[in-house]
């Protein structure tokens, strides 16, 4: 039997379509304390050395590392305490040759000092004394000036995702705001008269919407912002009207449903009537999803997800995912987690097609294995019960049970 498309291996549709695309939306400046999980468009320079002054790393007594030298429980090296440097205040102090000043953790290292003995390395001698139970080496016990960061080093780059630790280390230097990609606002349609809002009650023959959630999630985790606008009925005016008004307050519209060629099916037509070009693919090698469009209307990216859930799932984390990626310049995708494991079943693939199996991962004599959940593409359950994805690369006819694999995680 023909195809009723022209098929494109995902990886050549991926490129095709961002071909017709700006790179990046446009930046803006957020306070850090609110930037975890946004992509940096600029490269934040330390303002100052980290740390600012030399500091302590234990509780004990600041000397000069020369007066210890040689010192054992034997033979120990007796110095005398002159004062104690105080926390959160400049310290006057000078350690001379034979002098120690109590420090705590975190303290100023003070004048003349250069290492720190532990308190527990010494001993008390009458009111004022010490004695040194261990030599210390200079800069022993303290993180000197710039040890962490130095002045005007670029922290981290341009498409950096910030984590906990880097708000944390902005922070650190008072960097409290920071420029960094908008998030792309992702217009989600429903389309089907079979489909309701979640919070109806289904009549016959209807189901209840699962794909915009699924979608919202997705796009909401890749950094950008889900605006779900509802289920659209199949008419091509309403679809058209609800599409373009969507598009208007959008950087991307995801259309579910209506991607394949039926009398129902509609995306395509709607989209060549958004703008241009309009539709770039229609049809991509890959299962689930091989009714998927990808289309570019007036500069504005519109995908036709194929209505069956897990379809639409997967085309959505091979299209939709790095796009809202790419679109915020993330130099590495962040929803890429991937674990290794050892395949419990054959596999079967047909070549010229890349295959996404749902699986499960399992623990089995201290190895991790990925169990296939078979199941067909409009069951939301199979994916629930899942916690990755296998793929099965082009040119392959299957992967045999024992076989190592990489699992893409949810
Ligand atoms: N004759 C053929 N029929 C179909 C083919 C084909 O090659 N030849 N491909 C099948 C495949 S594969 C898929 S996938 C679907 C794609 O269909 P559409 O994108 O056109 O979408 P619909 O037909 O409207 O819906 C498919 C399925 O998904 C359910 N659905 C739709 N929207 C939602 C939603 N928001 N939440 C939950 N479920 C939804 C819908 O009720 C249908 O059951 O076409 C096959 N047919
Ligand atoms: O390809 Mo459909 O997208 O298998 O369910």
């Amino acid at each position: 039997m023909a195809e009723m498309f022209t098929v494109l291996p995902p990886e050549d549709a991926r490129t095709l379509l961002f071909e017709k695309l700006p790179a990046a939306v446009a930046s803006e400046s957020v306070a850090t304390s609110a930037a975890l999980d946004r992509t940096l468009t600029e490269r934040p320079l330390a303002p100052h050395p980290l740390p600012a002054f030399s500091r302590s790393t234990m509780d004990g007594y600041a000397v000069r590392a020369e007066d210890t030298f040689g010192a054992s429980e034997m033979l120990p090296a007796y110095l005398e305490v002159t004062g104690e440097v105080p926390m959160g205040r400049a310290c006057d102090l000078t350690v001379g040759s034979g002098q120690a000043a109590v420090v705590y953790t975190g303290g100023m290292l003070p004048e003349g000092a250069d290492a720190v003995v532990m308190v527990e390395r010494t001993q008390k001698m009458g009111d004022t004394g010490i004695e040194v139970l261990r030599a210390v080496a200079a800069g022993e016990n303290v993180v000197t000036v710039g040890e962490d960061v130095k002045e005007g080093e670029a922290l981290l780059d341009a498409g950096h995702t910030l984590r906990p630790q880097d708000l944390g280390g902005l922070m650190a230097l008072g960097i409290t705001t920071v420029q960094v990609a908008r998030r792309p606002r992702v217009a989600i349609i429903s389309t089907g008269d079979e489909v309701v809002a979640p919070e109806v009650t289904p009549g016959p023959g209807q189901i209840r919407d699962i794909n915009t959630y699924t979608i919202a999630g997705l796009v909401e985790r890749a950094g950008g912002i889900a605006v779900p606008c509802g289920v659209v009925g199949d008419n091509f005016e309403t679809l058209l009207a609800a599409a373009s008004a969507a598009l208007e307050d959008a950087d991307v519209l995801v259309l579910s449903a209506g991607s394949s060629v039926s009398t129902r099916d509609m995306s395509a037509e709607v989209l060549n009537r958004l703008g241009t070009p309009g539709v770039l693919v229609h049809g991509v090698a890959v299962k689930p999803g091989k009714p998927t469009i990808l289309g570019v209307c007036n500069g504005k990216a519109v995908l036709g997800l194929p209505g069956n859930p897990v379809s639409a799932m997967v085309v959505a984390g091979l299209f939709l995912v790095p796009l809202v990626e790419r679109l915020q310049g993330r130099s590495h995708p962040t929803a890429l987690r991937r674990v290794a494991a050892r395949l419990t079943h054959n596999v079967a693939s047909v070549p010229g097609r890349e295959d996404y199996v749902q699986v499960k991962l399992v623990h089995r004599d201290g190895e991790l294995w990925a169990e296939p959940v078979f199941g067909k593409s409009n069951l939301i359950y199979t994916l629930v019960k899942s916690d990755g994805l296998l793929k099965i690369p082009l040119n392959t006819s299957g992967l045999y049970q024992g076989e190592h694999v990489v699992v893409e995680l949810f």
